[in-house]
């Protein structure tokens, strides 16, 4: 099979593997579209993150699906010709996180596409079969790679505590963030604003059903909340993973509202006005990839709550993958595709 393996920073090599084999409790797919996450480019720019690098060639992509092709002795959930979407996080399955359902917590847990788990673009996967999710028949496999980014907003909405009628705010409006507005829309918020500092994104929310659409290189966040929505807005949802946006973002709450942080701001200290955290009493809570999110999100977007190919910017073949990295980088692309098989 063909695989596209990272084996230097700004550097993919098509290169010919073995097929895999399923074991008893696995399942091969055949793999189809497989998304470009920020991620995949931060290694592809870098060939490290943080601590961890390439030291062998990495197989990156971690938002993917296909079909079915063969399984093992063992599975019954899905059958051969099912297409399926994959989750890309395999926890341990017997830690305290894991025996209590936060799985996403596990820290044995391996995830694709980081050092020592291979991701997806490549054309077959070899996966456990319980980490593989059917796809309704209203489910494309585009839409059901796009799972992966769909799961990391239910799980930021269900973090928020989000009810019914709340105003949200959506800090910075990327593939995460344009996703959790529509997730956030189909869990009840009444009026959903966004902010970034790209106009081009700011247009795409808007498009997308964004009640208010805030620049926040020329306006302040939190001061234009308190003015539109009577203090503050319910929910905040930080999407952008920039230290002036989270502090922006933990100043947007109304009092007794939640900041929720789901960008990633590794190495970085924010400053927090922590009398006004208390005085206005809000909660603070972080957001890391998701739990049990997978069925939610392929109902979702089988009911057309949130419009995930609606994202997709460039669309290109596997044997392409170098020049859909470039294109992904771009400032006014959001999500960038591959096809697989
Ligand atoms: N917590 C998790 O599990 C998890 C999962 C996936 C992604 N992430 C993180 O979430 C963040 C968003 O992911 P993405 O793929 O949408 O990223 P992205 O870079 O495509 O989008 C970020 C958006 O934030 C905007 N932005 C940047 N600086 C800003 C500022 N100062 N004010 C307002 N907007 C600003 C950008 O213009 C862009 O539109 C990243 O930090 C990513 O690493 C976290
Ligand atoms: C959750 C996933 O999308 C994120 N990029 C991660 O690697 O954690």
């Amino acid at each position: 099979m063909k695989a596209a393996e990272l084996v230097d920073a700004g550097r993919f090599e098509l290169r010919d593997r073995e097929r895999p084999a399923p074991g008893p409790t696995d399942v091969l797919v055949e793999v189809s579209d497989v998304g470009i996450c920020g991620s995949d480019v931060h290694w592809y720019d870098h060939g490290r993150m943080g601590e961890r690098s390439i030291d062998e060639p990495l197989v990156l992509g971690h938002e993917s699906a296909g079909q079915v092709v063969a399984v093992g002795r063992d599975v019954d959930r899905v059958a051969v010709g099912d297409e399926v979407a994959i989750e890309p996080g395999v926890p341990c399955g017997h830690c305290r996180y894991c025996r209590d359902g936060r799985y996403n917590l596990c820290p044995d847990v391996e995830f694709m596409a980081t050092p020592g788990t291979d991701g997806a673009f490549r054309e077959y996967v070899s996966w456990p079969a319980e980490f593989v999710h059917e796809l309704p028949p209203t489910v494309s496999t585009r839409e059901g790679a796009l799972c992966e980014p769909v799961s990391v907003g239910i799980q930021a909405v269900r973090r928020a505590d989000l009810d019914v009628g709340d105003s949200v705010l959506v800090m910075g409006v990327g593939p995460i963030g344009l996703l959790t507005m529509d997730v956030a829309r189909a869990a009840g918020a009444a009026t959903v604003a966004v902010a970034d500092i790209v106009p081009s994104k700011l247009d795409r929310a808007t498009d997308r059903g964004a009640d208010l659409a805030i620049d926040s290189r020329t306006e302040d966040v939190g001061d234009t909340l308190r003015e539109e929505f009577d203090g503050g807005v319910d929910v905040v949802i930080e999407a952008t993973g920039a230290p002036p946006a989270i502090e922006a973002a933990l100043d947007a709450p109304r009092p007794g509202g939640t900041a929720v942080l789901v960008g990633l701001a590794p190495g970085e200290t924010v400053p927090m006005d922590a009398f006004e955290t208390v005085r206005r009493q809000i909660d603070i809570r972080g957001s890391y990839r998701f739990a049990n999110t997978y069925p939610t999100a392929l109902s979702l977007l089988g009911a057309n709550e949130v419009d995930a190919t609606g994202t997709i910017d460039v669309e290109m073949p596997l044997e392409r993958i170098g020049d859909a990295f470039e294109r992904a980088k771009t400032p006014d692309v959001i999500k960038g595709l591959l096809s697989v098989n």
